[in-house]
């Protein structure tokens, strides 16, 4: 019995669009309702919400009992973070600050076993290869990772075709708001600018046959990236929803109680 098919990373390469949403309330309980809405895959954020190995473990168990796909997001690419959550049963990466080919070049070796990279050995005791009921797990782990990497600055975007030519890659995700940011735009992601260099990384990614990504809430820019090929696209943030949902109706229930 091999590693579990990674249905996500087959979807990708297919080219059909993955349809998405960030999970940052790090609670297993609302990963869990996210889970019953219907995306195609859902965000674990290990770098801007506050989560450890622990709640990352628990919300991809309540995910992966839906029909939803989880992707966790590291905080970097460090190999014992990668090797850690890949024991824990992720089978889906995705690495923010990718800035070089060689860097890509590492983060595929760090998800991969010898002898074509250096991920640690430890299925055994890892929920991954389900506590060693996988027995051949080590021999087909490897071809079920999907490997997605960060471009989310100007040097991400100067070394963007070395990335997109390192063997292993799955796919690259843009960042518009860490992008903005480097290009002086920070808290504008809409600017012209940044938004040019969006759209032209995203047809680069598109044309060296890669899976695109990002997270926006820009409707245009979701049409645009689809329209263009991308094949991972992120459309909302749980704790914004949640947020703007009781905001919204607090105020209303202000407003009633005022007769406003
Ligand atoms: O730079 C970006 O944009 C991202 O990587 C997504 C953000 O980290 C996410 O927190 C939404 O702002």
């Amino acid at each position: 019995m091999p590693a579990p098919k990674n249905t996500f990373k087959a979807a990708l390469n297919e080219g059909k669009a993955q349809m998405g949403c960030w999970v940052g309330m790090a609670d297993p309980y609302a990963a869990e309702i996210s889970a019953t809405a219907g995306f195609d895959w859902l965000l674990i954020d290990g770098e801007h919400a506050p989560n450890d190995l622990r709640s990352i473990l628990a919300q991809l168990q309540v995910i992966e009992a839906s029909s939803s796909h989880p992707v966790v997001r590291l905080p970097i690419g460090e190999d014992w973070m990668i090797k850690q959550v890949l024991d824990a049963g992720a089978q889906t990466l995705l690495i923010p600050m990718v800035e070089s080919g060689e860097q890509a070049a590492d983060l595929v070796r760090a998800v991969r076993y010898p002898p074509f990279g250096k991920r640690g050995v430890g299925s055994a005791l890892a929920r991954a290869s389900k506590f060693a009921a996988i027995p051949d797990y080590l021999k087909s782990a490897d071809k079920q990772i999907c490997l997605l990497l960060q471009v989310e600055n100007r040097a991400g975007l100067a070394a963007l075709d070395d990335i997109l030519a390192t063997d292993d890659v799955d796919g690259v995700f843009i960042g518009p708001s860490d992008l903005a940011a480097d290009m002086g735009h920070i808290g504008n992601p809409a600017a012209p600018e940044v938004m040019e260099a969006v759209i032209d990384a995203m047809t680069r990614i598109a044309a060296a046959g890669k899976a695109g990504g990002i997270l926006t809430l820009n409707q245009d820019l979701i049409k645009k990236c689809l329209e263009i090929g991308a094949t991972f696209v992120a459309t909302g943030i749980d704790v914004t929803l949640f947020a703007g949902g009781m905001r919204d109706l607090a105020k209303r229930s202000r407003a009633m109680r005022d007769g406003d």
